[in-house]
This record gives structure tokens, sequence and C-alpha cells, in this order.
């Protein structure tokens, strides 16, 4: 199938691709009898691969040939004459030509990274050996490492030499620590771990435990065809858990797509994921910045510039639920008038009137007809003074026509869309009973998320209750209980409700990472 058009920042080689050392590994895997073990060409095989590390590490013979190499070669070749600093670099950062930081980053601000590479924590005299590219992304690179200390792969981040990243990474610092220590000690609750910051060449890295593909490449596997409804559930259930958490704690994503959710190795072979990238996130409350959230999972309170609060994540896990299923981002706008065009269409309805009234953006691409506007009456019964510009009206006003996407799916209404799934007939009425009750049930759903305004939207603790989650029966709409202040037995004691959580960090950063900053001598 044909690929989106979704706009992606630069990715760097895929997780599969074979390194020297992945192809080393899986030969030395061979060799030593470890063919079960070893990766596929294309899968992760992330433990499969480090458990083959760890059979070659341990082997005697494997050690004993590789550790003398120099010495064997330049006693089979009196010639052979090896010097270190002439071996040539396997560089993983795009470009790696040296321009700032005594050489050591490249045009983007980025340390050029190499394998094999040693990424240290000074204080701790911990040592991470780079080996493969994960993700080249906006604050900066995400590099396999071999942690030596504990002998396993971990990812570490390492952020763009510049103070605005800087700066922005040590809130992704300060708000994941809060997470993982404070919220979730256990690592119950599908947060990425954070294990260790430090700064490193004028850089500052931060060490994640190593999880596998995110969820954008699952459904490219699959050829954007969807995932089954009990993947589309589980992986929900466990969004909406990290979800109630953040909420709790007061924390907004601010970036939640299906790039930055990885799946977690398996556990007793149940699937699981994790949310990963805090890099965006904020405390609620405490909002600076207004141009946030990918595109497609924009929320429209964003898009319209209007105050915005953990509602925001809600709507993008709204879209990435429906993606999930459908395979396909919901809202794929090549501008954000297109998104906002498209919601409007596949959901029905529009941003309340007050929002309207009040959000900054409004004119871009509302025109305010005075009184209810006539046309509008009919709109889902609701009865508006806007109403969205047309194409023509935006090319008048900008003298250039909005950018407009593709469709990849037959245009209409959600429900619609999501009971023709896969689209070969239009017809709900073919669906298998079981069937049409799942796709009922997460219709109303996606009812309760993808919802234009911000306060009638569900929480996430109000969407955990609802039967496409819980796998209850579905009887009809779902009503949300009122939240606040009763959290309903057998949630209580997996969700730290923190009241005060949410005010923790309200002076900015932790006082635990501020010390850490300010007294370290950047290296
Ligand atoms: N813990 C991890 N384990 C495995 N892969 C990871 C991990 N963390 C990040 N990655 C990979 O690196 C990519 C980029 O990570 P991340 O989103 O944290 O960086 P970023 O610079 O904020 O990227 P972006 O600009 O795309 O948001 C992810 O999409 C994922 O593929």
């Amino acid at each position: 199938m044909e690929e989106t058009g979704r706009e992606r920042k630069a990715a760097g080689p895929p997780p599969w691709a074979p390194t020297k050392s992945t192809v080393f590994r899986s030969y030395a895997a061979a060799v030593v009898g470890d063919r079960a073990e070893a990766p596929s060409a294309r899968g992760n095989g992330v433990a499969a691969r480090s458990s083959n590390l760890r059979a070659v590490r341990k082997r005697p013979i494997v050690a004993r040939l590789t550790r003398d190499i120099v010495q064997t070669f330049e006693k089979c070749n009196p010639e052979f004459n090896y010097v270190d600093s002439l071996n040539p670099k396997h560089f993983l950062t795009t470009p790696a030509v040296p321009v700032h930081n005594d050489g050591l980053d490249n045009a983007n601000s980025d340390l050029i990274l190499y394998v094999n590479l040693e990424l240290v924590n000074k204080k701790s005299d911990r040592r991470y050996i780079v080996e493969e590219m994960l993700g080249q992304g906006t604050f900066g690179q995400v590099a396999k490492c071999w942690d030596a200390e504990t002998n396993s792969y971990v990812a570490v981040k390492v952020i763009k030499n510049q103070p605005a990243f800087y700066q922005q990474a040590i809130m992704e610092v300060s708000l994941l620590s809060m997470l993982n220590d404070k919220f979730d000690p256990d690592d119950q609750h599908h947060i990425v771990r954070m294990l260790d910051f430090f700064p490193w060449k004028n850089h500052l890295c931060i060490t994640f435990e190593m999880l596998g593909h995110n969820l954008y490449e699952l459904l490219k596997k699959n050829n954007l065809r969807g995932l089954q409804l009990q993947f589309v559930r589980t992986f929900s259930r466990q969004i909406l858990d990290a979800l109630i958490v953040m909420k709790g704690a007061g924390i907004i994503h601010c970036d939640l797509k299906p790039e930055n959710i990885l799946i977690t190795p398996k556990v007793n072979s149940a699937a699981g994921v994790k949310v990963i990238d805090f890099g965006s996130a904020c405390m609620e409350g405490k909002t600076i910045y207004s141009y946030i959230q990918s595109r497609y999972y924009r929320s429209p309170e964003v898009l319209l510039g209007y105050p915005y609060t953990t509602a925001i994540d809600m709507w993008s896990f709204g879209c990435i639920v429906a993606e999930l299923y459908i395979g396909l981002p919901l809202f794929p706008g090549a501008s954000e008038y297109d998104v906002l065009s498209r919601m409007i269409e596949m959901v029905g309805g529009q941003p309340p009137d007050d929002l309207l009234r009040e959000a900054k953006n409004t004119r871009k691409f509302f025109k305010h007809a005075g009184s209810i506007y006539p046309g509008n009456e009919a709109h889902d019964g609701l009865r508006s003074s806007y109403r969205i510009l047309t194409e023509d009206e935006v090319e008048a006003r900008d003298s250039k026509k909005p950018k407009i996407g593709k469709w990849y799916f037959p245009r209409g209404r959600l429900d619609r869309l999501i009971f023709s799934y896969p689209w070969k007939n239009l017809n709900e009425g073919n669906l298998p009973e079981a069937e049409k009750e799942d796709c009922l049930a997460l219709v109303d759903f996606l009812r309760g998320l993808v919802e234009f305004d911000p306060n009638k939207r569900w929480s996430p603790l109000q969407a955990s209750y609802h039967p496409f989650i819980t796998g209850e029966a579905f009887t009809g709409p779902y009503e949300p209980f009122r939240e606040t202040p009763v959290i309903p037995v057998g949630r209580a004691a997996t969700v730290d409700h923190n009241p005060g959580g949410g005010h923790w960090l309200a002076a900015g950063l932790s006082p635990q990472v501020v010390s850490m900053f300010s007294h370290a001598s950047i290296q």
C-alpha cells in the first residue's frame, strides 16, 4: 500500500538494518550453534541478539580468537601494521562532517556518533558503548548502546548541543524522574524507565530501558492494514493506564503519536507497550508553547490557539486508537486547515462557540456570521454563529490555495468508516454479530475521545471504564461517571492520585535535577 504522505523527520537507518557488529553476531551465533536465537533479517530481535552477544562473550574460544586478533594477524604476516587511529569509523550520524564543538558535532549540533564510541557518565564511571542508531529526531539522536556495567542494551538519547534543546531535555529528565519515582515506582503503568542521565562533551545524554519497535513501524509491517481488535484493545488499555498516571501527576505529554509508543519485550508472551518521549511534555497550568503536538494528532484547541490541558493528550489518543484499527492516520491533513476540515467532516459538529469566541486563531479557520449561521443549523443539530471557511475563502484571503492532502479511505463519518472497514462493502449489516458489537463499542469509545469540547472529552480514568476497554458487553452509549472526587474501587490501589502531585513541580524543575545540573560542569 502507498505511504500516507505523513511528514516524518529523517529517521536514520531502520533498527533492523544490520550493522557490522550485528552481522558478526549473527555469524557468531551460527558458529556457536545459537541458530535458533539469531535475529531475523527484518525483526528487531533485541532479546535474541543480546543473548547471542552474551553467549559469544562467555564462550572462551570466541573470546580468545577476537581478543588477540591484531597479534594473530601480526604473527601470520610480519608486514601487517595495525594503527588504531587509522581504523575506519562506522559513522551513524548523518551528516558526519565535523563542524562545531572542536570537531565533535556536525552542522546540526548533533554529536557525531560512530560504532564503539563510548559515552561516559563521569560521576559514576558508567560507560555506554554505541552500537547502532535507533532514531534521529528533533531533540537529538537515540542510539542503541551496550551498558558495560549491567551487560545489557539501553537506548541513549544524545541531545543536540544547543541551549534550547538542553533546557527542554532537562525538563524531560525532571518530569520523567517524577513519573518513574513518585507515580510509578514499580514500573506498572506503561511509561518508559529512565535509567541514567549525564553530560558528555557538551551534550546531555539520557539513558532509557531498551524497548522495541514503535507502533507506526508495527502498522507498516502489517502493510498499514490495521491491527486485530484484541491488540487495539490491549494497547489502548495500557496507553490509558499511562495517561491516568500522567494526568494524576499533572503532566501533559504534548506529542502522543504512534511513533512515541513502543512495544515492550514480551513478558510471558503478552504484548505490551510503553509511552516514550517526554521531550515536549509540560505541567498543566504551566503551558508555555502554543505550537505543539504532531499535526495529525493535534487537538482542536491547540489548532485554534485556546488554553490547553491534559485533554489534548486524550484527543491524540483517540486518533491513535482509530489508526491502530484502520491502519491509517485518521486526520492526515496536509495543513492545519485540512486537519480541521477533516475533523469536522468525519466527527460531525465543530468546536463550541464559547471556545471559538476566545481562541486566538479562530479567524484563521472560521467565519463569524454574526448570528446563528443558517447553514449550520442542520449541523448535527448544532447551532453556531461560526462556520469553517471554504477552500476558496482561504485562498482569497491568503492568495494561495490551502494545502489539502489525499483521502486514503472512503470519505464520510467516522462511525461508517469503522463499520465498513476494510471498506470492501460499506454495509454494516453484513458484519457478524460479535464483530458488530465490537465495532459499536469502538465507535462509542472514539466518540468520547475525539470530542471537540475539551470539557466534555473523557478523562483517561473515565475512558478506562468504557466497555471497549473493560471487555464487558456493550449495551448502549457509555455515560462516564463524574470523575471528581470519586475514584472507583479497584482502581484506587493501582492509580496513584496524589492530589498534590500536579503541583510538585509548579515552580519549575525538580530540586533533584536542578541541583544535579547547577553544579555539573559540562565537559
Ligand atoms: N527506549 C527506547 N528503546 C528503543 N527505541 C527508542 C527508545 N527511545 C526512543 N527510541 C527510538 O528513537 C526514536 C526517537 O525517540 P524520541 O521520540 O524520544 O526522540 P525525539 O528526538 O524526541 O524524536 P521526535 O523529534 O521524532 O519526537 C523513537 O521513535 C524510537 O524509534
